[in-house]
């Protein structure tokens, strides 16, 4: 019989680090085969299921990308930026399926994505729950039914310790409502207000944050029009959400040609 997929998780100490951890462990899919953290973090060289307050897992907890991902089937990686960045060109040469959660990318930091995708199957996603790709799905659909006479507003809450915004998943919002207007979003978005900022331009799409407590993630896209508002939202309650679609993207990347793909490719949305 053939083995599990091996599973890395990268964070592991993190908020969504200790969620994947927990959802690795619980499939019957997949196995947990290693885990990173970031040079100098007091977990490294340390057994991971002691660092967690459990008993002995046998995985030790390194900062060498490079030696974790040999062999390994799958890194699920929601970090930061510059450490998805490197992250990205050693699975490149380990050939690993890289599943990407983390937000807050620059342009380059995407390029540099897209040139890793050459060596091995990425999957990139602002937010990884079927709810929220379900969503962008309708998002594409309601701004390509309705004109510029409806202004589109997406407003996003999460807890206090995120250091990036507009989110990630907001950001995916704002891209398909231009793209069911068919427009490029780097034309149109309006990502901060504040003072007198003259009227509302036409076709902008704005985008508005909130920051505050523990709030996991909640997303509204606002359509205002003549007489008449529609909004479509998704709230998470659970970071269990992103987790388990992480974990569904690392086992429907298995045998996929090396390239750039999204949760809406892995959900077939
Ligand atoms: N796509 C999605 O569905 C979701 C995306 N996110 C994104 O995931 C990212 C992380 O979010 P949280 O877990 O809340 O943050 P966090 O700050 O709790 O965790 C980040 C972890 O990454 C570690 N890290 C930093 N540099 C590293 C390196 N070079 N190597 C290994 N580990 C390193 C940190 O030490 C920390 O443990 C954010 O960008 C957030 O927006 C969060 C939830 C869902
Ligand atoms: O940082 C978070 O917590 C989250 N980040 C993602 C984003 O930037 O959209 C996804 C989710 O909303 C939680």
């Amino acid at each position: 019989m053939s083995e599990l997929p091996g599973i890395v998780v990268t964070g592991a100490s993190g908020r969504m680090g200790r969620m994947l951890i927990e959802t690795v462990r619980a499939s019957d899919k997949a196995r947990l085969t290693g885990a990173l953290e970031r040079p100098g973090h007091d977990w490294v060289g340390k057994d991971l299921g002691l660092c967690l307050g459990a008993g002995e897992l046998g995985v030790i907890v390194s900062d060498d990308a490079q030696a974790t991902l040999t062999g390994a089937d799958a890194v699920l990686d929601f970090t930061a930026p510059s450490a998805t960045v490197a992250l990205a060109k050693v699975a490149a040469t380990t050939g690993t399926a890289h599943i990407i959660g983390t937000t807050g990318f620059t342009d380059d930091d995407l390029a540099a994505i897209a040139d890793s995708a050459r060596g091995t199957v990425i999957i990139r996603a602002g937010n990884m729950s079927l709810g929220v790709n379900l969503l962008t799905v309708l998002v594409k659909k309601v701004a390509a039914a309705l004109d510029e006479d409806y202004d589109i507003e997406v407003v996003e809450a999460h807890h206090n310790r995120k250091v990036d915004a507009p989110s990630g998943t907001a950001l995916m919002l704002g891209e398909a409502a231009a793209e069911g207007r068919g427009v490029k979003l780097a034309d149109v978005a309006d990502r901060g207000r504040d003072g007198i900022t003259g009227a509302r331009k036409s076709g902008d799409i704005g985008f508005a944050v909130i920051r505050g407590g523990g709030i996991v993630g909640e997303h509204d896209v606002i359509f205002a029009g003549p007489g008449e508002r529609l909004t479509l939202r998704h709230v998470a309650d659970d970071r269990s959400l992103f987790s388990k679609g992480a974990l569904r993207a690392a086992l429907w990347a298995q045998g996929k040609d090396a390239g750039e793909y999204s949760m809406l490719d892995v959900l077939g949305l």
